[in-house]
């Protein structure tokens, strides 16, 4: 299935063509064609199975594709390893294993702009140097809402936290590409917004280009530019949040009528 780029406010940032993976017999990503805007955030949604996990991994370089393209800034980036690409920009949030658990809070932040400002492999033992990204990590931890943890452990933070703390972390990074995998899953209801309202900063810069599996309609309904939708390891719709929602075959494939119905899809 062929796709344009949806209208965004960059240009082409990240792109796939033709990309494909067959696991034994089974087709699990199919023909997939589809760029990436700067500035724009892009959900992908399908049932479970459709592939979503399996393109991020295509994407950030989990998983080799069988056949197409990945490309990053125009560069071939398809036979790439994952720390490659992650050198060049690509930037995933993983459940939890990016962190070091038994580092705090702050260290895990101080850790993460370090490695972006490439001050060297002396580790924590630069810190008391370098103000500044001293300053920078102290800012992630609080817009993160971690201040009043940031001597805690990774590993004694609740849940939400070190959800929260990922984000941080890969904001830390300074990625062109943000991949989030279901952020809030497992999140209390209340902790919600504030991962809601990291990836709403991360959006505003305006150069970034985001790209985020999710399930939860209200998630996607706040923060979506564009949707995708997998079936089967195909596209089967692409476009802007209202058009995709509305679309027959998006009510069949994805939501089902019954869900369709409570989402108030018309
Ligand atoms: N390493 C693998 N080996 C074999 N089959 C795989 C592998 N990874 C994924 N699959 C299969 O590929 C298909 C797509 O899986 P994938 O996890 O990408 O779907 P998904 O859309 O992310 O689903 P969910 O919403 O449940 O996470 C599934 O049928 C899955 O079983």
């Amino acid at each position: 299935m062929h796709t344009e780029a949806a209208p965004g406010t960059g240009h082409s940032v990240i792109e796939t063509v033709g990309l494909s993976v067959r696991f034994g017999g089974h087709l699990a990503v199919s023909d997939v064609t589809c760029a990436f805007n700067a500035g724009t955030l892009t959900a992908i949604v399908g049932p479970n199975g459709a592939g979503k996990t399996t393109y991020f991994n295509l994407i950030s370089g989990q998983v080799r594709a069988t056949s197409g393209t990945v490309h990053l800034h125009r560069e071939d980036i398809t036979r790439m390893t994952v720390a490659q690409r992650t050198k060049r920009g690509i930037g995933r949030a993983f459940q939890l294993t990016n962190l070091f658990p038994r580092l705090s809070a702050r260290e895990n932040i101080r850790l993460a702009v370090q490695a972006r400002a490439r001050t060297g492999d002396d580790f924590l033992a630069l810190w008391s140097s370098h103000v500044e990204l001293i300053d920078k990590a102290e800012h992630f931890l609080e817009i993160a809402g971690l201040g009043h943890h940031a001597a805690t452990p990774a590993s004694a933070l609740s849940h939400g936290d070190q959800r929260k703390l990922e984000v941080a972390l890969l904001m830390a990074m300074e990625p062109d590409v943000y991949m989030f995998d279901e952020p809030t899953a497992g999140m209390s209801v209340d902790e919600v917004p504030i991962i809601l309202d990291l990836i709403r900063r991360v959006k505003a810069q305006g150069d970034k280009t985001v790209l985020l599996v999710e399930h939860k309609m209200d998630v996607i309904r706040s923060l979506a530019d564009r949707i995708v939708v997998l079936h089967n390891g195909c596209v089967v719709s692409d476009g802007e949040p209202a058009e995709v929602m509305a679309s027959d075959v998006v009510r069949e494939a994805y939501l089902g009528r019954a869900a369709a119905a409570r989402e108030g899809v018309r």
